[in-house]
């Protein structure tokens, strides 16, 4: 029998309810996937078409949230996480259920502790789970992400505040990945970084989950960073899923002016038509060891 997915999402519609002078509002509509272990998905689309929006909500982060600040919540359809309904989840069970869901929020490296050097920050993870996890375990793998993601081996002593962003964010995906989670949510996890990098760090957030039958979501406005990994992507416009399939089935076959807007840049790239500006990222810095 095949194992369940980790995630089934039917229909899911969700939204931001009213707020002090804000109307409730529809982030997304009809939002319908399955992921298989061991599946890796790209989830693709435009500033503000829900992409971060359905991170917190299949994280389980939303509803750790809810009660305390506008969190968007779920209000029609259905989605299942690790056999876990969210539709409804009560904060206590969502708590649980963030255990086994790992989650690179949008612009992590911008949120690590400033006082901690890059090993301490990567092992973390895994220490604040576990007080009496094995230490000298916790650095091998803090190590050996940090150098599987191309950062030079100097990094590790160093503090958030002596890297580049895009170093910054690369050890904030070493810290979603160290936990090992059979779902990882990556909400544009190769943002700031160096245009050269990018592919591996999506390279490495496959390899490491594929490698455990573990799956990933990664969230992107970047599809040529996506495509060397990815099983299949999801491609969403304003709040509605308009693309859903292995990333050249998709394209070769648009079923929406987004889709083939997408279809149409990938086919003709322009060289000079950088959608984000150049990464200080640091990606040739010289490395001592290999
Ligand atoms: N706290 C909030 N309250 C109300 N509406 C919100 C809130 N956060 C986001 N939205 C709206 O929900 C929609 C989806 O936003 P979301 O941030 O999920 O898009 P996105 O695809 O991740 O965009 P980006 O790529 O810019 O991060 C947008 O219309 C946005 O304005």
């Amino acid at each position: 029998m095949s194992e369940p997915n980790v995630i089934a999402a039917s229909d899911v519609t969700i939204e931001y309810p009213a707020h002090s002078v804000s109307a409730s509002h529809t982030a997304v509509k009809g939002f319908t996937l399955t992921v298989a272990p061991g599946e890796i998905v790209g989830l693709v689309g435009s500033s503000g078409s829900g992409k971060s929006t359905l991170a917190q909500i299949i994280s389980g982060q939303a509803a750790l949230l809810s009660g305390r600040e506008p969190a968007p919540r779920i209000v029609g359809g259905s989605l299942e996480v690790l056999g876990v309904e969210l539709r409804g989840l009560r904060r206590s069970k969502a708590a649980k259920l963030a255990l086994g869901v790992g989650y690179v929020p949008q612009d992590a490296g911008t949120r690590l502790t400033s006082n901690m050097t890059v090993a301490e920050l990567v092992a973390e993870p895994l220490l604040l789970r576990d007080k009496r996890f094995d230490r000298h375990e916790a650095g091998l793998r803090a190590a050996t992400l940090v150098d599987a993601l191309l950062l030079p081996v100097g990094t590790m002593v160093k503090q958030p505040h002596e890297l580049s962003s895009g170093q910054r964010q690369r050890v904030a995906v070493a810290r979603g990945l160290i936990q090992q989670p059979p779902l990882l949510i990556a909400d544009e996890p190769t943002a700031g970084i160096d245009v050269s990098v990018r592919g591996t760090v999506v390279d490495v957030i496959a390899a490491a989950q594929r490698a455990r039958g573990a799956a990933a979501l990664i969230v992107s406005h970047d599809l040529d960073a996506l495509r060397r990994s990815v099983d299949r992507v999801a491609v969403i416009h304003e709040g509605v899923v308009v693309g859903l399939g292995p990333i050249d089935e998709v394209l070769a076959d648009p079923h929406h002016p987004f889709v083939a807007g997408l279809a149409e840049a990938a086919a003709h790239p322009d060289p000079y038509d950088e959608i984000d500006p150049p990464a200080d990222d640091g990606a040739n810095d010289e490395r001592s060891t290999r």
